[in-house]
């Protein structure tokens, strides 16, 4: 299966190393938006390249459940690491997350469509800043978390 676009985190500029038949199922694997991962999220992103916004809606079920009737606290801080991880490719870089933090504003319940945003801050050098929040459908935010990503050399995907 081809890499779709909401299942990138690559710039653009590092399309042709992914064309490889093997390169597209690791590509299409991510725990947070990977289509033919079984187990995933399946997360589907828009990118807004003008804005530097990454937006998914997001509906969990029993599955990822912590709390009765809510979402495991560490798939929260996945789905807005993976929100953050997404400005990799409207930014052009290769950027992986080096530090976050998250607050838990209010338990984000299951079997509701909810809406998750990653937002690029500022960058000083190879270290990018990002926001990241989980919202109800109504704009009430449930959690978010801030984010350091650190630029890496695309070199690294070859040692892969
Ligand atoms: C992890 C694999 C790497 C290879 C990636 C290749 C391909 C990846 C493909 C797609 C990539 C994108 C995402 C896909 C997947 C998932 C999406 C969700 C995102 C993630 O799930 S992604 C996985 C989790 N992620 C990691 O697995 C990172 C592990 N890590 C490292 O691989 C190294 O850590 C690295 C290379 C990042 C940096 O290493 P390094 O040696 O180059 O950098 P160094 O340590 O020198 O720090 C540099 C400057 O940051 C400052 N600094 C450090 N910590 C700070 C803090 N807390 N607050 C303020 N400043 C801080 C220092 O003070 C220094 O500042 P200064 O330069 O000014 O002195």
């Amino acid at each position: 299966m081809p890499i779709p676009e909401e299942a990138r985190h690559l710039p653009a500029s590092m399309d042709d190393a992914m064309q490889s038949p093997e390169a597209a199922k690791r590509g299409t694997n991510c725990f947070g938006c990977g289509p033919t991962n079984p187990q995933g999220l399946h997360l589907k992103f828009v990118i807004d390249a003008a804005d530097l916004t990454a937006t998914a809606p997001v509906n969990l079920t029993r599955l990822h459940e912590g709390p009765p009737g809510y979402i495991h606290g560490g798939i929260i801080a996945t789905l807005l690491d993976e929100a953050m991880s997404k400005l990799n490719r409207p930014l052009e870089v290769l950027a992986v997350t080096r530090n976050m933090q998250v607050d838990y504003l209010r338990p984000s319940p299951l079997n509701q469509p909810l809406t998750l945003i990653g937002r690029h801050l500022r960058r000083e050098g190879r270290k990018l800043y990002h926001q990241a929040e989980l919202t109800t459908a109504e704009g009430t935010i449930l959690a978010q978390a801030t984010g350091l990503f650190l630029v890496v050399d695309p070199a690294v995907l070859k040692r892969l």
